[in-house]
């Protein structure tokens, strides 16, 4: 699927950067099987875009596509208008951060910085600046003839940051770098590097498997699946407007049932309910299509029973979440998710007035 053909409605932005780098129907395969089909898109410059998507999609193989670590068997990739299809890592222009650091142990923090920048015939008080400024840059001044052993992981992950920056490469690539951190580290880690992105303007692609982090820090995020884009967007655009089943399911929480296009326009037929749903229309009567509604959307009690096409429906269970209670429904044999206050959770065991509002609806027609 192409970029434009993924990208949400809404998803423009209003000011669309400059396109930095253009990835070309790109395709990967490792020997018969393949890792990657005609994925296409374009990143603008000084944007940040994560590549987000289950174990095994394909978003790492993408990524070393666009180092060039895995060169793709087809498509063009092209960098700042030039063709970089063909040529060796060495040869192109950006900075890599790995989930496992890749720090030399036997290197202290200034060291290992200082690596970034070979190649450069640069003397040697020139060398010693830059490592100042780059230590500076990701809060390491005082770190820095410590040795990888001597940092938390947090430390460790900003010296391979540093010294992927060093250079100054046209293009940053994130490898999963937090997911080796704990929950706070990693929170505090993706914060600052979305700071220090947005202060240098360097152009960014991130693959991660955690959609919080991809909706957190990404100007737009790609959703891959079985090696094809599913769709390209804001966050908002992604959670709001998935253009594919897959998307709605894995992005955000949702409660999922099968229906069917009733013979009534505007009409869904599921568990023996009929629910208004606009977005059926032009749907052929008897289409049988996926539905997805997020938590936040089910309405229950007096404000359902103000909405058309309410329920009665029973309370399984309530889990508390802090802010919010995720309240398990059961009408017949539809289940649902709903999101209330927890000073209105209904009682386990008791009815309630459920409603699914019929713009919050997420409808795909499935495959015949
Ligand atoms: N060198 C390789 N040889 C054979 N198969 C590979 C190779 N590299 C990746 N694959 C396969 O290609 C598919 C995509 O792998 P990739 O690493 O891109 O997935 P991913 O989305 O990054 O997953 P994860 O989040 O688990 O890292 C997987 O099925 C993987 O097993």
């Amino acid at each position: 699927m192409s970029a434009g053909l993924a990208e949400a409605p809404g998803a423009a932005l209003a000011a669309a950067p400059a396109p930095y780098l253009v990835v070309d129907q790109v395709s990967k395969s490792f020997g018969t099987f393949r890792a990657l089909e005609r994925a296409s898109l374009t990143v603008g410059a000084g944007e940040f875009v994560s590549f987000l998507g289950p174990s095994g999609c394909g978003k790492t193989t993408l990524l070393r596509a666009i180092a060039g670590l895995d060169p793709a068997t087809s498509g063009r990739i092209v960098q700042d208008g030039r063709d970089i299809t063909g040529l060796p890592p060495s040869a192109r222009d950006f900075g890599i951060v790995f989930q496992s650091y890749a720090l030399f142990p036997n290197l202290n923090v200034s060291e290992n910085i200082a690596y970034g920048l070979r190649g450069k015939a640069w003397p040697r008080s020139r060398r010693q600046q830059r490592v100042a400024e780059l230590l500076t840059l990701v809060g390491l001044a005082d770190q820095a003839t410590k040795y990888p052993a001597q940092l938390s992981g947090g430390q460790q992950q900003r010296v391979a940051l540093a010294r992927a920056l060093a250079n100054e490469p046209g293009l940053l690539l994130l490898d999963e770098p937090l997911s080796a951190l704990d929950a706070i580290v990693r929170l505090h880690l993706r914060q600052e590097i979305r700071a220090l992105q947005r202060r240098l303007g360097v152009t960014t692609v991130m693959v991660t498997h955690d959609q919080e982090e991809a909706m957190g820090v990404s100007d737009r995020v790609v959703v891959m699946s079985r090696g094809r884009i599913e769709q390209i967007g804001t966050p908002e655009a992604i959670y709001r407007h998935p253009a594919t089943a897959f998307v709605a399911g894995f992005v955000g929480r949702s409660s999922h049932f099968d229906a069917v296009v009733d013979a009534t326009p505007g009409m869904l037929r599921a568990e023996g309910l009929v629910l208004p749903c606009p977005a059926t229309r032009g749907l052929l009567f008897g289409t049988q299509v996926s539905t997805y509604i997020r938590p936040e959307d089910v309405r229950l009690g007096p404000q359902a029973q103000a909405l058309p096409g309410h329920f009665v429906a029973q309370v399984t269970h309530v889990e508390f979440l802090g802010p919010i209670c995720r309240v398990s429904l059961e009408a017949g044999r539809l289940r649902l998710e709903a999101d209330v206050h927890p000073s209105l959770v209904p009682a386990v065991g008791s009815d309630v007035m459920a409603a699914l509002p019929e713009d919050r609806l997420l409808v795909f027609p499935q495959d015949v």
